[in-house]
């Protein structure tokens, strides 16, 4: 039976969070942002963290963007000082998985698309060449006599699936005729089923890859994002000095984040209620998913519960 979670509601339980542990890892839809707004007192809570000296990365199954482009998303934000290097997107996870685990070789076999600039440019940095994707052909009505995009290309050897806000038919016609082709492999960039917006749900890329599986008759594809390991062991990989027992996943989802932290052997794990995940989950019993070491109401709770 695991312990009730600890809410983070003064500052004695503050204090005590961050004493315990020297790194943290941020997810980002839900926790830092909902959509294009920026969450109450993030920028606190992280300058708070950088002048404890604790080391803060980003770990994101939003495959939208690359690591570049999340760069720039947290400077508009103005949470600066932001590197590359401390952002682990699952469209980086994925194309680390296409290069080292695919058998797939870059140099003649190519990669269909299904999502956004993130998952082509991780992939294209990896040395795939990719087509679909942004292109702005698919954008097009789709029409099974005019489409360029049919027949298949015999060069692609495999389709990379991701959220894609700018889902239309042509698009998943033309992926649907990819996952057709016994010879071409699926590989998910993550499976939220939900992306949260402010102040709506949205559905999210696990949903979109659903629609692709059961359409095509696909078995559920390798998932590259929380709460798949291997986006841990590429942080680990990154920062081998990190101590698993010191570093504490901070989420706002259950079945993803957290799940994600306790697999992974982290020293904790802090559920914020701001995204996806609210209170009535830490007593309903039927989701069945591990419950935090920590909760919250929001990650700026912690900033001011410090302050007080
Ligand atoms: O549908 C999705 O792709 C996800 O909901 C979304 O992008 C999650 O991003 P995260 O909360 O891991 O930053
Ligand atoms: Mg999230």
């Amino acid at each position: 039976m695991t312990s009730q979670p600890i809410k983070l509601n003064d500052k004695e339980t503050v204090l005590q969070f961050l004493n315990s542990y020297d790194t943290f890892l941020f997810d980002c839809d839900g926790v830092l942002w909902s959509g294009t707004h920026l969450l109450p007192n993030v920028i606190e809570t992280l300058s708070l963290l950088e002048k404890l000296n604790k080391t803060v990365l980003f770990v994101t199954n939003n495959s939208t963007k690359s690591r570049q482009d999340y760069t720039k998303k947290f400077a508009n934000f103005g949470i600066k000082n932001v590197s590359k290097d401390q952002i682990f997107s699952s469209s980086f996870a994925t194309a680390i998985y296409m290069k080292n685990f695919s058998s797939l070789d870059p140099k003649t076999d190519k990669i269909w698309v299904f999502g956004e600039s993130g998952i082509e440019k991780e992939l294209q940095e990896v040395g795939f060449t990719t087509l679909g994707g942004t292109d702005p052909r698919l954008l097009e009505e789709w029409d099974q006599q005019k489409t360029p995009f049919l027949p298949c290309d015999p060069s692609v050897k495999a389709v990379v699936a991701g959220l894609d806000t700018k889902i239309n038919f042509h698009k998943l016609c033309v992926t649907f005729n990819y996952l057709k082709e016994d010879d071409v492999k699926y590989v998910a960039t993550n499976i939220d089923s939900t992306f949260p917006g402010k102040p709506y749900l949205q559905p999210g890329c696990g949903s979109m890859i659903e629609l692709l599986t059961k359409s095509s008759g696909r078995s559920e594809p390798p998932n590259c994002g929380k709460p798949s390991q291997l986006m841990l062991d590429t942080v680990f990989e990154a920062f081998p000095n990190l101590k698993r027992e010191k570093c504490c996943m901070v989420g706002d989802r259950l079945n993803t984040d957290i799940k994600f932290g306790i697999d992974g052997k982290l020293g904790g794990q802090l559920l914020v209620l701001s995204g996806v995940e609210k209170e009535s989950c830490l007593s309903d019993e039927t989701h069945g998913f591990e419950l935090p070491k920590y909760y919250a109401d929001k990650l700026g709770d912690v900033y001011e519960h410090y302050s007080e």
